[in-house]
């Protein structure tokens, strides 16, 4: 068991490898010609895995970034880049790869930890299959249990005051427009040029918490259902998307979806979790 801060940040790091290599081995097929690739430090992992199957196989595949960070990985790794709005209307990509701030037990998750929350709802959506590779400190039967930051929320700067407002309104306990880095006047700005808010909600429900006479979830009592919580963020004006990725359980989750078909955790014990959407 790791008992100093050093020996747990490795600990967090060599779960992240694992969870990585592994995801890659499983979802990245030989045939596959299109890749989407997230943001944050465990798709770091992700990248060196895909990297060391060697050109032979990673030639013929082209990789679709979320924003600069994952965009400097892939050229870093010599690996062919392309842009999202290059992708054909009609057209989707094979596989995506991406971290989380948080997964439920239904495999809903909070994102937007580093700020990329909206082009990696993009990526995530345009693929046939969306992988979430996490660390086992993301794992959380609620989201809001253990990323206590809140719900990172993209917003038109100008739009910033009154979606606060709003938020307050819902329940949100102290939400707040993130700051930049440390030495850097002002608000963190996105690569889309937007702000961040990030609003913290108590744990949101699952639909067994809301189901059969359960909890409201619809905020009235300050509970809110993932599902219902995220469809009231979208609709405020000036947001221009949520680090929620969200869905129902049972509907299709391979195409167009939010949720992962599948979620890696490297675990503390040296093992890969692998967990799929109740069905
Ligand atoms: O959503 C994200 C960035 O917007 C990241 O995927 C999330 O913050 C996880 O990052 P890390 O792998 O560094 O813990």
């Amino acid at each position: 068991m790791a008992t100093t801060a050093e020996e747990q940040a490795k600990l967090v790091e060599t779960s992240k490898r694992l969870a990585a290599y592994q995801a890659v081995k499983d979802y990245l097929l030989p045939e596959y010609t299109r890749v989407g690739i997230g943001s944050g430090s465990t798709v770091v992992y992700v990248v060196d895995a895909i990297a060391a199957l060697g050109p032979e196989v990673t030639s013929k595949m082209v990789f679709y970034p979320t924003g600069s960070q994952s965009e400097e990985l892939i050229e870093a790794a010599g690996l062919n880049l392309q842009y999202i709005s290059k992708l054909p209307a009609g057209q989707q990509l094979d596989v995506a790869f991406d971290g989380a701030d948080e997964v439920d037990d239904d495999l809903n998750l909070i994102k937007g930890g580093g700020a990329c929350l909206w082009q990696e709802k993009i990526v995530a959506t345009s693929a046939k299959r969306f992988i979430c590779v996490a660390d086992f400190r993301k794992l959380s039967p609620r989201l809001g249990t253990a990323w206590k930051k809140g719900i990172p929320i993209e917003v038109l700067p100008m739009a910033a005051p009154r979606v606060l407002d709003e938020l307050r309104r819902m329940g949100s306990q102290n939400p707040r427009i993130r700051p930049g880095l440390p030495g850097k006047a002002g608000a963190t700005v996105t690569d889309n040029g937007m702000w961040i808010i990030d609003a913290p909600f108590a744990p949101l429900l699952l639909p067994k918490d809301t189901e059969s006479g359960g909890q409201a979830g619809d905020g009235s009592n300050g509970l809110w259902a993932v599902d219902v919580l995220a469809d009231a963020l979208i609709k405020i004006p000036g947001v221009a998307e949520i680090g929620l990725f969200y869905g129902k359980n049972g509907l299709q989750v391979a195409s167009g979806a939010q949720k992962p078909v599948a979620a890696y955790f490297g675990m503390a014990d040296g093992t890969v979790e692998v967990r799929s959407p109740p069905s």
